[in-house]
């Protein structure tokens, strides 16, 4: 989190139901987080993850309830949300830009996912591990509170994922929130397990 923040992010939901299509896909969801803490979001293939992320980045609206979030929230899941054309330094300063974050935001974003050698390469040419990798950044770059990473660790090889928790529990300590969908349990410390079961309710 950069010192652009001037107050305590925080998240709440508060009884929130998601239908998808003809399904109840989150029933009657509570959540409070609260500055310096990390989400572990879990559950099996379907029940929820990416939906309760999507619908907190506020991509997705929730048939009833309430979403309420203090700080600007930044969102890297699957859609890799920078131009294949641009550079990755180039894309990566762009959303820097619009987020009103700066070169030198995107420079320690790109260094904390060890995407210097590759600032220079087109979007287009990066491997899947490394077009996770300047998805992450590009949430690093954001200047944001509030990180939402669906399924960050997919693809990544063990630096890499060494590199994410690195930047994960610096953005913890510096009282950001990182919400975190993933299968498999996280190598660094939790706040708070968030088990959603296949009827999007939490356990
Ligand atoms: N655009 C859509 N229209 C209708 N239903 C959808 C849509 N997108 C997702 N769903 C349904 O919403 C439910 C939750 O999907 P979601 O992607 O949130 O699950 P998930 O927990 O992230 O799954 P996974 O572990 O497989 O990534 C699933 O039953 C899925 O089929």
């Amino acid at each position: 989190m950069t010192s652009r923040q001037a107050y305590a992010p925080s998240l709440h939901l508060e009884k929130v139901v998601v239908v998808r299509g003809n399904r109840l896909v989150l029933s009657n969801l509570n959540l409070d987080v609260s500055a310096g803490e990390l989400v572990w979001v879990r559950g099996a293939n379907g029940c929820g993850k990416s939906t309760l992320l999507r619908v907190i980045a506020g991509l997705l609206d929730a048939y009833s309830g309430k979403v309420s979030a203090e700080g600007k929230l930044a969102l890297a899941d699957e859609n890799l949300a920078l131009d294949p054309n641009m550079t990755v330094g180039a894309a990566l300063h762009f959303w820097a830009h619009m987020d009103g974050a700066s070169l030198s935001d995107r420079d320690a974003a790109l260094a904390a996912m060890d995407l210097l050698t590759l600032s220079e390469v087109p979007v287009r040419y990066l491997s899947t591990g490394q077009r996770k990798r300047a998805s992450i950044a590009r949430v690093l770059a954001s200047g944001c509170a509030i990180w939402l990473l669906d399924e960050p660790y997919n693809g990544l090889d063990s630096a890499s994922c060494a590199h994410l928790d690195k930047a994960i529990l610096s953005h913890i300590a510096a009282g950001g929130i990182v919400m975190l969908a993933a299968h498999q349990s996280p190598s660094i410390n939790v706040s708070e397990s968030l088990v959603l079961d296949s009827t999007g309710r939490s356990l």
